[in-house]
C-alpha cells in the first residue's frame, strides 16, 4: 500500500501538460473491437483504468502492444470469444463499453456488471433499453449480463435520463446495425464526440455527436485507423483548481479551452484570473477566494467530476458557498475527510453548505474515490503542515504521473510505501 505525503502551503507555479482523456480512452479501447484491422491509438493516458482495459483486450485474444508510453497498437482480429473476463470487468466502470462494442461486432456478449467509483446506485437500465430497442435480448443472472441478437436493427431510442455511458454504449452497438438509428436526449460531453470521431475514422456514419440527437446510418464493414485521443477535461480542470486553490500561477497546456468553459467561468467567479490561449489556459490567483454557488449538470454544465475539487477550494473562501450535486445521489462522502483539516461543510442529501474558514491544517486523509482523492491532494497542497493521503489507488485510476507533474509545479509531494502496522 502506498500513500502521498504532502507538505502544503506552497503556491503552484510553472507549466503542466495534460494527458489523454480517461473517459474517452476507456471507451475507445473497447471500440477497437469493432475494427476489422489493427489500430494505432495515440495520447492514451498511462493510468490504471487503461491497464485494466488493455488486460481485458489481451485476455480476449487481441494483440496489444505499447509503441511508446502513450501509443498503443491493438489488433482485434485475433479475438477468440465474446466473454469479458469477470474479475477485470469488476475493477472499473468503463468495462461496460465492452458490452456495446462486442454486441455491435459479434451480436453477442457476456460480461459482469461494472465496478467504478461508489456514488450509490449506478444503474445501466438506459444502456439495456437501447440494446433492446436495437432488437437484442438481455438476460441478467446475479451480476452477469448476457446480451445477444440475431441481427441488430436500427431504431429510435429516447433516453429517459441523460447518460454518458448509455449514449456511447448504444452508439457503439448501432454502428453496424441494419438501417438508421436515432438516439435522442443523449449526453454531449467532449468524450462522446471523441468516440464518435474515432468510430467515423473507422468508416462508421455517425452524425450529431455533441448535440441532443445522434443519427447513425448502419454500415456493413468498418476498417482500421490511427487516432489521437482528446486531452482530459477533468485532469486539466483539476490542475486549474489546484493552481487557484494554492494562490499560484500555472499554465495548463495541451488542452481544448472550449471543453473547460464551465470550469473557467466558475474559477473566475471564485476570484481567479484565467487567460485562454489556443491550446492552453493560464490560471492565477492573488486576491482572496470568493464564495461561489455551483450546481453540477451534464455537459455543458459544470462537470460532476470536478465537484469535489471545487468544493475543497471553496472551504477557504470568504463567505458561504452552496454546492448542489445534480448528477449523482451520493457524491459528498469525502466531506468527512475535509472536516479533519478544519473545513466547515454541512451536507444535506445532494447539497453541501461550505462556510469558508481562514486556513486548513494538515492531517491524514482517505481517498474515497477517484476525484475525491484528487480533491484530497488539493486540500493537502492548500493546508498548513503535512498531510498524508491514503488509498491512492483510486487517484491512480485517472491521473497520469500526478506526483511528478505536481513536483514540476513546485509542490512538496512524495509517494511513499506504507509500513504495515505490527499486530
Ligand atoms: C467511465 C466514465 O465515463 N464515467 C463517467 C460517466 O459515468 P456513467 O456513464 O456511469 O454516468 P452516467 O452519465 O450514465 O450517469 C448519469 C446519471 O444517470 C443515471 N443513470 C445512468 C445510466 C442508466 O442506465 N440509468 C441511470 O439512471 C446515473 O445514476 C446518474 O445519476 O459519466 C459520469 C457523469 O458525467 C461521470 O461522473 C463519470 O466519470
Ligand atoms: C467517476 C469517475 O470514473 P468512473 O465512472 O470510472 O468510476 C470519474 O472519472 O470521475
Amino acid at each position: 500500500m502506498e500513500k502521498f505525503v504532502i507538505r502544503g502551503g506552497k503556491p503552484l507555479s510553472g507549466e503542466v501538460n495534460v494527458s489523454g482523456a480517461k473517459n474517452a480512452a476507456v471507451a475507445i479501447l473497447p471500440a477497437v473491437l469493432l475494427a476489422e484491422g489493427p489500430c494505432l491509438i495515440e495520447n492514451v493516458p498511462a493510468i490504471s483504468d487503461i491497464d485494466i482495459s488493455k488486460d481485458i483486450l489481451a485476455a480476449m485474444g487481441a494483440q496489444v502492444e505499447y509503441i511508446t508510453k502513450n501509443t498503443l497498437s491493438i489488433d482485434p482480429t485475433t479475438v477468440l470469444g465474446t466473454d469479458v473476463p469477470y474479475a477485470l470487468a469488476k475493477k472499473m466502470r468503463g468495462s461496460y463499453y465492452f458490452i456495446g462494442a462486442l454486441l455491435g461486432r459479434y451480436n453477442q456478449v457476456c460480461a459482469a456488471l461494472p465496478g467504478g467509483c461508489d456514488f450509490g446506485i449506478r444503474p445501466i437500465d438506459q444502456h439495456l433499453k437501447g440494446f433492446e430497442a436495437l432488437g437484442a435480448q438481455v438476460g441478467i443472472e446475479g451480476d452477469i449480463i448476457h446480451v445477444s441478437a440475431d441481427q441488430l436493427i436500427g431504431a429510435h431510442v429516447y433516453f429517459d435520463i441523460v447518460s454518458v455511458g448509455a449514449t456511447i454504449n448504444v452508439m457503439m452497438a448501432a454502428v453496424k446495425a441494419q438501417g438508421v438509428t436515432i438516439l435522442e436526449n443523449v449526453a454531449k460531453e467532449p468524450h462522446i464526440v471523441d468516440v464518435a470521431n474515432f468510430l467515423n475514422s473507422l468508416g462508421a456514419d455517425i452524425r450529431g455527436a455533441g448535440t441532443d440527437v445522434i443519427k447513425i446510418h448502419g454500415v456493413e464493414k468498418l476498417g482500421r485507423t490511427e487516432y489521437g485521443i482528446i486531452p482530459d477535461q477533468i485532469e486539466a480542470g483539476t490542475y486549474m483548481v489546484a493552481a487557484a486553490a494554492t494562490g499560484g500561477d500555472v499554465l495548463v497546456s495541451g488542452v481544448i479551452p472550449k471543453h473547460l468553459e464551465s470550469i473557467t467561468a466558475n474559477l473566475i467567479r471564485a476570484g481567479a484570473q484565467v487567460t485562454e490561449y489556443d491550446e492552453a489556459v493560464r490560471v492565477q490567483r492573488e486576491g482572496p477566494i470568493q464564495k461561489c454557488n455551483i450546481k453540477t449538470l451534464p455537459h455543458p454544465g459544470f462537470p460532476t467530476d470536478m465537484q469535489p475539487q471545487m468544493t475543497t477550494m471553496l472551504t477557504v473562501a470568504e463567505g458561504t458557498s452552496i454546492i448542489t450535486e445534480g448528477v449523482w445521489d451520493n457524491r459528498f462522502a469525502y466531506v468527512e475527510e475535509l472536516k479533519k483539516l478544519g473545513a466547515n461543510v454541512q451536507v444535506d442529501g445532494q447539497v453541501a453548505v461550505v462556510d469558508g474558514v481562514d486556513r486548513l491544517h494538515g492531517g491524514v486523509l482517505r481517498s474515497v474515490d477517484l476525484r475525491a482523492g484528487a480533491a484530497m491532494v488539493i486540500a493537502g497542497l492548500m493546508a498548513d503542515g503535512i498531510s498524508e493521503i491514503e488509498d491512492i489507488r483510486h487517484i491512480e485510476r485517472g491521473y497520469e504521473d500526478i506526483v511528478s507533474k505536481l513536483r514540476d509545479l513546485g509542490a512538496d509531494i512524495r509517494r511513499v510505501e506504507c509500513v504495515p502496522q505490527k499486530q
